[in-house]
């Protein structure tokens, strides 16, 4: 018989209980016991809703993040909140989220304002963990109670359990290493607490625990490879039987060393792998566990459950009761239920599974293996069905849009003249003073503007009234914006729910969801639009809004768009054509309204390209090849303008040392980008490339609440400055102020143009 289990579930809830009930503890608006006890109820329905499986996960849920969930297991916590003596959930949000000293005050009357741990993405994935911190100091401690609390909670509910942890070569990969010593003199220290854990866990009578390594889908060099061999001899108590999962890649070298490791069963993510398997069951010992990841738990289609049958099948009878199946990779990020869904176009949603749908497919694949297809025959004919549909509906084939992609030549991504030329047609036009200061686009998204969106969607109010609400608000942020005196303004974005979803909805070849929401960080979730065909621009998306906001002030107006990379990326994507097809067909719908707005007599483009980092193969060796095409998809999408036409792009995480030349190539006038928290040493890639265009470090953290002073900026700008000249410096924040509200946007930028002043007086 073949097992059934899962990596790991959302948690958010499908109406986002967790959110809400995060959000309204942290404004002091219910009690700790009303947090736990929301956490409890998602849990209870999460399992109930695994229930089919033989083995579900406990340890998946979290009320921030996994990783710091680990972090706290593992008694790792930053030095700066040790102090603390309060709820020990409350210092736990300290680190996810930090505390400014006058909330602390405010309401605990202790343990001063802290800073936010750092937050960076997982893997290539849009979820967000909050990064270990470690020093040459650092010692572990178990402090397994949560996770013990919830294997008891699941049993009592009658679930097989299956706990699930990070591996500690993960979790020391993950983390940084704050004094630049090597993480992995951390080992012996951490190893016995690991021992300890899966002691703890043997104890309460675990059969199996997952622990994850996903980044044996990495290069690892010669030292964590033998991290590897090392931790598992030691961790080889045969108390607990250990579920290697690894997943969102290959293992190609380090599958050899996957198969020596001392543990009792590997998880493999087949979506991504299936050239793997035969080699793992061969070079596995014979009694080892294989779980083979054969549902896509990156991706909302439907598996095709007849070609998932035809290799499967002869790789069960091979491994008879050793085979398990499961999703490629925690279902963390797709949606809960397609069954939420009631506005979704019919035919559409026929083929589509998300996570409870995902699970539903383990299990008829199960049924299949055991007592063969005849077992499941109606559901293959409507999986059958569903994915003849797909594949032959003129609905995701638009022969126009194939037309517009052949005709595609060099000269389409090309600017007309180079950067030195349009930068002096430029600065004749737009007049700015030496260190111009702007904001990245989005101002806060206040509980007023998602109101009036969820009233118009759910018909309580018309469009006309919808749209004069979303004016006035855009109004409101020009009148502030010249208020604090910035140069470039930018309409504020009320009229977006996400900046990806709102071109989603615009765009032909993507639905959308109601309710399809997957977690991003904390509590702030994204609905990852749909593609699912070609892609045009029915009309132009942004023209209306940007062209008002011009009309109310005589400062440049920067056009707000997202790239197509970025599109992409935080997408759920076709998977029958490659990526690269999908973003050029955005590159030319995003071309037209670049050019649609230069036309409407917007002189400043800004082009969000925030997700064309994350979207790097997590393999070093297919960077090149995603960089050729996703900056060959922004060029076109952005350099179709006169020289007159400023563009700007802006990326959050700013890690560029090795992908600098193609940032380069982008050829973006400006570039907007995340340096606060790094001392502006970020820059020091573009001073030693001689990268030849404007920068605009970010010069406050727009994630924390805090308020930066004017003397902290000017100190970052001179540290800036140090290394590009001023006439090529542009003055802003890290990202956009969505997640802000206006009482602490304020007098940041109040200091953020007196800084910018008081910097040109110095230079003067
Ligand atoms: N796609 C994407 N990925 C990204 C980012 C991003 O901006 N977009 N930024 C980076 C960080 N990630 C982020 C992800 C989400 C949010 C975020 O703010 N999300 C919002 C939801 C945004 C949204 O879709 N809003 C909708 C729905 C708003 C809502 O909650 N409405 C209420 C009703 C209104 C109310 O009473 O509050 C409801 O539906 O129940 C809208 O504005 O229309 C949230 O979780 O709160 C921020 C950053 C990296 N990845
Ligand atoms: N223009 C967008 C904003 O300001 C860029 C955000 S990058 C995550 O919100
Ligand atoms: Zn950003």
């Amino acid at each position: 018989m073949v097992t059934t289990h899962n990596l790991g579930f959302p948690r958010t809830g499908f109406k986002r209980e967790l959110k809400f009930a995060l959000e309204a503890y942290w404004k002091g608006q219910s009690s700790l016991a009303m947090l736990e006890q929301v956490g409890t109820e998602l849990r209870a329905r999460h399992w109930r809703d695994q229930a089919g499986l033989d083995l579900a996960p406990v340890g998946d849920f979290s009320f921030y993040d996994q990783v710091l969930d680990m972090s706290f297991m593992l008694g790792n916590l930053p030095t700066r909140v040790r102090d603390f003596h309060g709820e020990q959930l409350d210092n736990y949000f300290r680190v996810a989220r930090g505390r400014s000293a006058a909330v602390a005050e405010e309401n605990t009357g202790c343990c001063g304002g802290v800073a936010a741990g750092e937050m960076t993405k997982w893997f290539d994935t849009n979820y967000h963990y909050i990064v270990p911190e470690f020093d040459a100091e650092t010692t572990f401690t178990l402090d397994a109670s949560r996770l013990l609390s919830q294997l008891d909670e699941a049993r009592k509910q009658g679930i097989r359990t299956k706990p699930v942890i990070i591996g500690p070569i993960t979790y020391l990969a993950l983390g940084k290493a704050k004094d630049g010593s090597d993480k992995l003199d951390l080992l012996p220290r951490l190893l016995p607490v690991y021992a300890r854990l899966l002691d703890a866990l043997a104890q309460t009578g675990a059969g199996w625990v997952q622990i994850d390594e996903p980044v044996l889908v990495t290069e690892l060099d010669a030292s964590w490879q033998n991290a590897f061999v090392q931790t598992y001899q030691a961790l080889d108590t045969r108390r607990v039987k250990l579920l290697l999962a690894t997943y969102f890649g290959q293992l190609r070298e380090n599958l050899a060393l996957v198969s020596r490791l001392p543990v009792q069963g590997v998880h493999l993510d087949t979506i991504n792998a299936r050239e793997e398997v035969a080699e793992l069951v061969k070079t596995s010992p014979p009694d080892r566990i294989i779980s083979l990841g054969i549902v896509n738990g990156r991706n909302i289609w439907k598996t095709d459950l007849e070609a998932t049958l035809d290799w499967l099948e002869p790789v069960a009878k091979l491994l008879g009761d050793r085979l398990w199946i499961a999703p490629s990779c925690s279902l963390l990020h797709v949606p809960v239920d397609l069954a939420a869904e009631e506005k979704m176009d019919a035919e559409i949603s026929s083929w589509l599974a998300f996570a409870v749908q995902k699970l539903d497919e383990i299990r008829v694949l199960a049924l299949a293996l055991d007592r063969g297809r005849s077992a499941v025959t109606s559901e293959l004919v409507t999986n059958r069905a569903a994915l003849d549909s797909r594949h032959s509906s003129p609905r995701v084939n638009n022969p126009d849009v194939k037309k517009a992609i052949a005709a595609i030549t060099e000269s389409l991504g090309r600017r007309m003249s180079e950067f030195g030329a349009r930068a002096a047609k430029q600065a004749a036009l737009l007049q700015l003073p030496l260190y111009p200061t702007t904001t990245i686009g989005s101002f806060p998204q206040t509980r007023e503007i998602r109101l009036a969106r969820s009233q118009f969607k759910s018909g309580k109010i018309d469009e006309g009234t919808y749209k004069a609400t979303m004016r006035r608000e855009i109004e409101h942020a020009v009148r502030e914006q010249e208020k604090l005196g910035l140069d470039v303004l930018v309409h504020g974005e009320a009229e977006r729910n996400d900046m990806v979803e709102y071109f989603g909805e615009q765009l032909e070849g993507y639905v959308f969801s109601q309710n399809g929401w997957v977690q991003s960080y904390g509590s702030r979730c994204v609905k990852p639009p749909i593609l699912f065909g070609d892609i045009s621009r029915p009309k132009a998306m942004t023209v209306e809004w940007i062209s008002y906001a011009a009309s109310l002030t005589d400062k440049p107006m920067k056009g707000m768009l997202t790239g197509p990379v970025t599109i992409l990326n935080w997408s759920f994507v076709r998977d029958d054509q490659p990526r690269s097809a999908s973003c050029f067909q955005l590159a030319l719908a995003i071309r037209d309204e670049v050019l649609d707005l230069e036309k409407a007599g917007i002189r400043i483009i800004q082009i969000d390209e925030a997700a064309l980092r994350e979207g790097l193969p997590l393999r070093k060796s297919q960077w090149q090849d995603y960089l050729t095409w996703a900056v060959e998809a922004f060029c076109i999408a952005a350099n179709g303008v006169a020289d007159e036409t400023q563009i700007h792009t802006h990326m959050c995480y700013s890690e560029f040392n090795d992908i600098i030349a193609a940032i380069a190539a982008m050829d973006a006038d400006v570039i907007t980008i995340e340096t606060s928290r790094s001392d502006m040493e970020l820059l020091d890639v573009f001073e030693t490339f001689n990268y030849p265009n404007q920068i605009g470090p970010g010069v406050y953290d727009i994630h924390s609440p805090n308020i930066p002073t004017e003397a902290q900026m000017v100190t970052l700008m001179e540290k800036a400055n140090e290394r590009i000249p001023a006439q090529r410096l542009w003055v802003n924040p890290d990202c956009g102020l969505k997640t802000r509200q206006w009482n602490e946007v304020i007098p940041a930028l109040v200091n953020m143009v007196r800084a910018a002043r008081t910097l040109r007086e110095k230079s003067a």
